[in-house]
């Protein structure tokens, strides 16, 4: 079986950030590389360890490739993988634990070496660095993702060199990332990057398993058809990344839908490819940028239910960016209360867009289909019909299933 994954981008390569049409200033992928003002780094489990832990000479030559951009000027996050791998083989562990206590023991022991030796390594390049620890569950709720987004931003003007990890110690097995593929493309969202690098073990996307003798690489996804036929089913050999190939072009596919081109290569190529080599895959960015209420409103926020609308507010709200009215709504589930995001559904169902609600899900159902006129005999002179105001929702581009 083939996959045709989410990255849909039909356009060039916008030039940078605040870029609000990809078409209008289109440039290369390796100049949107360098031109780069911030940038997010995700590095996974299986570049930063051996079988024995931590392997201490691949962190210290990421770190001189990290210290030489920010030389250059460029503030850098890094996403770093790696506790549980670092972790488990001081637990006389020979192999990464499947269960989720021992996995969260050894991301306990391991999430501290990790730290341990990137202080000691950056502080070859007289920089601080910054443990940031996340949770999906966190980043779903409004206050939790605006005191990340003000945490990460204060560390960059502070020039300190945040380094992300999932709380893996903490987080639970329903809800959180895993993989960091997709922590990496919320954190470029959160911190506003103008670039997403995806490090791995494998220098690029490749048609297939690149052990396979006819799988060549993938210099650039500029589109999904670029993705038709693409295999990404196997996992790494490696045996201690979570997320393979599938968690990479889900994430390149979000940062894609928000205005994020992706680099993905190896970690023995970070050098040349922020020099501006034709290395690895890169994905150009197709969606517009977006605000970080709406990237957590689009991206990250828990969803408390869902508005069925008819092709008449389809095209009345949603493609025109207005108010969604009580008329235009056919049905809801959920359980949700003024100020929760809920899914606005088509007739068809497909999520069209995520928007605050305005009622509760005890007072919507009386609501529903009936006139704005009609419902201020119930409900006041002063009733304004709106379900979910104009500003209080996104578009999600594609619309998904
Ligand atoms: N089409 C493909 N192109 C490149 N790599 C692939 C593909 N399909 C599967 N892979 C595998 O995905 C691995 C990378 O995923 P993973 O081991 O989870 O890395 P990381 O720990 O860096 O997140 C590669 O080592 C490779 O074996
Ligand atoms: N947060 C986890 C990441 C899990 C993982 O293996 O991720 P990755 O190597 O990026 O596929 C850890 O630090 O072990």
């Amino acid at each position: 079986m083939s996959v045709r994954r989410t990255v849909v981008t039909r356009y060039p390569t916008p030039a940078t950030r605040g870029s609000e049409d990809p078409q209008a200033n289109p440039v290369t992928s390796r100049e949107t590389m360098q031109a780069a003002r911030r940038v997010v780094v995700k590095i996974g489990s299986s570049s930063l360890t051996t079988p024995d832990g931590l392997d201490v000479a691949a962190i210290d030559r990421l770190v001189d490739v990290l210290a030489a951009e920010r030389q250059k000027g460029t503030q850098v996050v890094l996403v770093s993988s790696g506790a549980i791998a670092a972790g488990f083989p001081h637990l006389g562990l020979g192999r990464r634990p499947k269960d989720t206590a021992t996995q969260q023991a050894s991301a306990a022991v391991g999430q501290s070496k990790l730290m341990a030796h990137y202080t000691t390594s950056f502080g070859r390049h007289d920089t601080e660095v910054a443990q940031v620890l996340l949770t999906a569950e966190e980043l779903m709720r409004r206050t939790q993702y605006t005191n990340a987004h003000r945490a990460l931003s204060r560390l960059l003007t502070l020039d300190v060199m945040p380094i992300v990890n999932e709380n893996d110690a903490v987080a639970t097995r329903e809800i959180r990332f895993g993989d960091n593929d997709r922590l990496a493309a919320l954190t470029a969202n959160l911190c506003k990057a103008d670039l997403l690098v995806l490090l791995s073990d494998v220098d690029a996307l490749y048609t297939g398993h690149p052990s396979h003798p006819d799988a060549r690489r993938i210099p650039e996804v500029t589109s999904d058809d670029d993705l038709a036929g693409v295999d990404v089913r196997v996992p790494g050999s490696a045996g201690v990344g979570t997320g393979g190939m599938v968690t990479k072009v889900d994430a390149a596919g979000i940062a894609a839908t928000t205005g994020i081109p992706t680099l993905l290569t190896s970690a023995a190529n970070a050098g040349a490819a922020f020099a501006g080599e034709d290395v690895g895959t890169w994905f150009s960015a197709t969606g517009r940028r977006r605000s970080a209420r709406a990237a957590w409103l689009g991206l990250t926020a828990e969803v408390r239910g869902r508005l069925v609308i008819d092709d008449g507010a389809v095209a009345g709200a949603i493609d025109r960016g207005r108010s969604l009215l009580a008329a235009g709504i056919t049905g809801c589930t959920g359980d949700f209360t003024p100020g929760d995001v809920v899914e606005i559904v088509d007739a068809h169902g497909r999520v069209r867009a995520r928007g605050l609600v305005q009622y509760s899900s005890s007072q919507l159902p009386a609501m529903l289909g009936r006139t704005t006129a009609d419902l201020r005999q119930d409900l006041g002179a002063g009733y304004d019909g709106v379900v979910v105001h104009a500003d209080d929702w996104v578009r999600l581009t594609p619309p998904q299933r």
